[in-house]
């Protein structure tokens, strides 16, 4: 199957500092990618690489076929983000139109396309019943629903999600991971989910990045999430505990950030 994404030999520096180098990572359509590392390991960096905002330093990424560039109409991103607590006027159509047409108010697709598109991916993100409704009157986990409505209107074949399960409930986490995981199953859509907590992501990711101290790992959960690969990324003693169907890492340099 030819990959969505193929990250090649990449390496990105900030000025003499290292975020990660040699990186090769080629993400098949429908395959889940959790992404995980500490504060400042470098995990936003590297979306806003592929969505053509930041340039290597060297190698080379392509998306579906053509090197990563802005605008691309083959990636939904979900950016990093808290509640939307001011007053904007939006309702949580007019936020997932902007995925359809951007700033530019009222593209029409023909026939009355344009609102059954927003209908339909409202519908399948479980947020119909408060289409209608200002966005700074949902709850966190509601706008996140809607977040990720406005990242698939335009039917992407890469989802990017930056911390999508930020300061919600665990149940709202649960819910938020499930919906993008029956996105990709249903649809083919490959995704790259940024997260710190660990836990909610376990059933879903099929592979794991974990980048840590300028250095990566790539593989299944089972490979990666060991006590020998992370104190050996870290160069300290780190313990991954499995209690059921948890997991727990204890002796982080960065403890405060994972779950
Ligand atoms: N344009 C830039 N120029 C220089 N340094 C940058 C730039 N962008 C980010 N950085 C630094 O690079 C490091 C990695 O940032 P990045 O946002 O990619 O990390 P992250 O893993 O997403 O962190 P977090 O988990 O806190 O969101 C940080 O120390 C940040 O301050």
């Amino acid at each position: 199957m030819t990959p969505i994404l193929a990250i090649d030999d990449a390496t990105l520096n900030y000025g003499s500092r290292r975020l990660w180098s040699h990186l090769d990572l080629t993400v098949r359509p429908g395959e889940f990618v959790a992404v995980l590392g500490a504060n400042g390991s470098g995990k936003t960096s590297l979306l806003r690489v592929l969505l053509g905002r930041q340039r290597l330093t060297s190698g080379t990424v392509t998306i579906a076929g053509r090197p990563a560039h802005r605008g691309s109409k083959d990636i939904g991103y979900v950016p990093q983000q808290r509640r939307i607590d001011t007053l904007t006027p939006l309702r949580a159509r007019d936020l997932v139109g902007l995925g359809l047409d951007g700033h530019r108010w009222g593209l029409n697709l023909p026939g009355g396309g344009r609102r059954r598109r927003i209908d339909a991916v409202l519908g399948k993100v479980g947020a119909d019943a408060y289409a209608d409704r200002p966005v700074w009157l949902l709850s966190g986990g509601e706008q996140q629903r809607v977040r990720i409505a406005q990242a698939l209107v335009a039917e992407p074949a890469l989802l990017l999600c930056d911390e999508p399960l930020l300061s919600l409930d665990p149940r709202s986490q649960q819910e938020v991971t499930a919906l993008v995981d029956e996105r990709r199953r249903a649809e083919g859509t490959a995704v790259l989910f940024v997260t710190h907590e660990i836990n909610p992501v376990l059933p879903y990711a099929d592979r794991v990045l974990w980048l840590a101290d300028g250095r990566f790992r790539i593989g299944t959960v089972d490979e990666v999430l060991t006590s020998e690969v992370l104190s050996e990324m870290y160069r300290t003693q780190v313990d991954v505990i499995r209690t059921g169907d948890r997991v727990l890492v204890a002796g982080l340099p960065d403890p405060a950030h994972f779950s």
